[in-house]
C-alpha cells in the first residue's frame, strides 16, 4: 500500500509581470520520500518551493498537507501554521547564540524544555561537542549541518530545501549530503528539494520532478528520469549528449550507423537520435575497415580522433567523423588516449540511443 501524500501541490501557477512563472505544476510527496525539483536556472523551481512555503501565494492551485488544504483561492495559512521546515543555500545560524540555542530556536519552550532533543540532534550529526560553541567556531560543513537540526528540530512534517549544498566544497558536499539523507529518512519526513545540479538529484531523490519554463515536463525515479528522457533536452539535462541528424522515410531513419524505426513519423519528418557518450564503442582500423555489424550495436562509422583527455574516472575522445565531419564524443572507463589524427570505429549501442523526432 503507497502511503497517503504528506504534501500536495495541486496545479499550481504563479503569474509575474504577465507571464506564468509556474504554470500548472502538480505534485505529491509522501513521508520519507524525498522528491527532487530540478531545472535549469529561471524555470521556476524557487517560485514552487515558496509557494509550498508560504512565503509567496500561487495565482490559482492549492496547497494541501496531510489532506488539510494549508492554500487555496480563499485560505493561506501563514508559513509557521503548514508544519513546514525549511533550509536554504544561505541559512543563517545566529551568531551572537550558541550551536544548542541556535537549534533550540524554533522549539517551544527553548533550550531549557527540549535540551535531549537539541542533543540527541547534534549528536545524531556528529556534533555533540559543539553543544556551547558560537558559530563562528565552525566549519562551513558543521554549520551546515547545525542548520539541518535547526530545521528538523520542531520535527516538521514536511522539509523544503533550496540548493541546500550549493556552499559547499565539492568532497564535503558528498558527506553532507548523504548525512542529511539519512537524518530526514530516520525522521521520516517527507522533503522537497530544489537543484539545478542533476547529480544532487540523482544522489538524493526517491523522485525527480524535471521542470521547465514553469512546467514539470517528465516525473519518476531519477533511473527511469536518466534512462527513458521524454525529449531531447531532458537527455541533456543530466549528461553530455551526441545528437545525430536525419530524416524519416518508410518510418526508418537512416543513419551512417544503420537504420533507426522511427514509427508514427511521416515521411520528410526530420529525426534526432540521442546518446551519451558512455553509450559508443570505440574499435580499432584493421587496414580501412571497422567491425562487422551486429545486431545490438548496428553499423560502424569511422572518425578521426581530435582530442583525448583524461578525465579522472574516464577518458573522454572526440572524433570528426569521415561521412560528415560532424563532431562525437566517446567516453572509456579507462585511460585511454590515442593521438589526436588516429583513425578508429564507433559504433551506437542501439538499445542506449533515444529517438525523437525534431
Ligand atoms: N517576485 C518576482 N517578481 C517578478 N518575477 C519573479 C519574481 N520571483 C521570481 N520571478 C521570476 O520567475 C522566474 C522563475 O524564478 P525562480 O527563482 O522560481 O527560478 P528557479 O528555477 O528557482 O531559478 P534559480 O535556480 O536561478 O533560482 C524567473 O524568471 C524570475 O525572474
Amino acid at each position: 500500500m503507497t502511503a497517503a501524500p504528506r504534501l500536495e501541490i495541486d496545479q499550481i501557477t504563479r503569474h509575474f509581470d504577465g507571464r506564468d512563472v509556474v504554470a500548472g505544476v502538480s505534485l505529491s510527496v509522501t513521508p520519507g520520500q524525498v522528491t527532487c525539483l530540478l531545472g535549469p536556472s529561471g524555470c521556476g523551481k524557487s517560485t514552487t518551493l515558496r509557494i509550498v512555503a508560504g512565503v509567496d501565494r500561487q495565482t490559482t492551485g492549492r496547497i494541501l498537507v496531510d489532506g488539510v488544504v494549508v492554500s487555496d483561492d480563499g485560505r493561506h495559512a501563514p508559513p509557521e501554521h503548514r508544519g513546514i521546515g525549511l533550509m536554504f543555500q544561505d541559512f543563517a545560524l545566529f551568531p551572537h547564540l550558541s550551536v544548542a540555542h541556535n537549534v533550540a530556536f524554533g522549539l517551544d519552550g527553548g533550550l531549557r524544555r527540549h535540551e535531549a532533543r537539541v542533543r540527541e540532534l547534534l549528536e545524531r550529526v556528529d556534533l555533540g561537542g559543539f553543544f556551547d560553541a558560537f558559530p563562528h567556531q565552525l566549519s562551513g560543513g558543521e554549520q551546515q549541518r547545525v542548520a539541518l537540526v535547526r530545521a528538523l528540530a520542531p520535527r516538521p512534517a514536511i522539509m523544503l530545501m533550496d540548493e541546500p549544498f550549493s556552499g559547499l566544497d565539492n568532497r564535503l558536499r558528498d558527506e553532507i549530503r548523504d548525512r542529511t539523507l539519512a537524518l530526514l529518512k530516520e525522521e521520516n519526513t517527507a522533503v522537497l528539494l530544489v537543484t539545478h545540479e542533476p547529480d544532487e538529484a540523482m544522489r538524493m531523490a526517491d523522485e525527480i520532478a524535471l521542470m521547465r519554463a514553469g512546467r514539470i515536463v517528465q516525473q519518476g525515479a531519477p533511473y527511469h528520469v536518466y534512462n527513458t528522457p521524454v525529449d531531447r533536452a531532458a537527455a541533456g539535462f543530466f549528461s553530455d549528449i551526441n545528437v545525430l541528424r536525419g530524416t524519416s522515410r518508410g518510418a526508418l531513419t537512416d543513419t551512417p550507423f544503420g537504420q533507426f524505426l522511427t514509427p508514427g513519423l511521416s515521411d520528410g519528418a526530420p529525426v534526432e537520435i540521442v546518446i551519451r557518450p558512455q553509450h559508443l564503442r570505440i574499435d580499432f582500423d584493421r587496414q580501412g575497415r571497422g567491425p562487422n555489424p551486429t545486431a545490438s550495436d548496428g553499423v560502424a562509422a569511422r572518425g578521426v580522433v581530435q582530442r583525448a583527455r583524461f578525465m579522472g574516472r574516464e577518458s573522454l575522445v572526440e572524433f570528426r567523423m569521415d561521412h560528415d565531419g560532424s563532431s562525437l564524443k566517446a567516453t572509456v572507463p579507462a585511460v585511454f588516449l590515442p593521438k589526436p589524427g588516429t583513425p578508429l570505429w564507433l559504433t551506437l549501442r542501439r538499445d542506449r540511443c533515444f529517438v525523437f523526432p525534431a
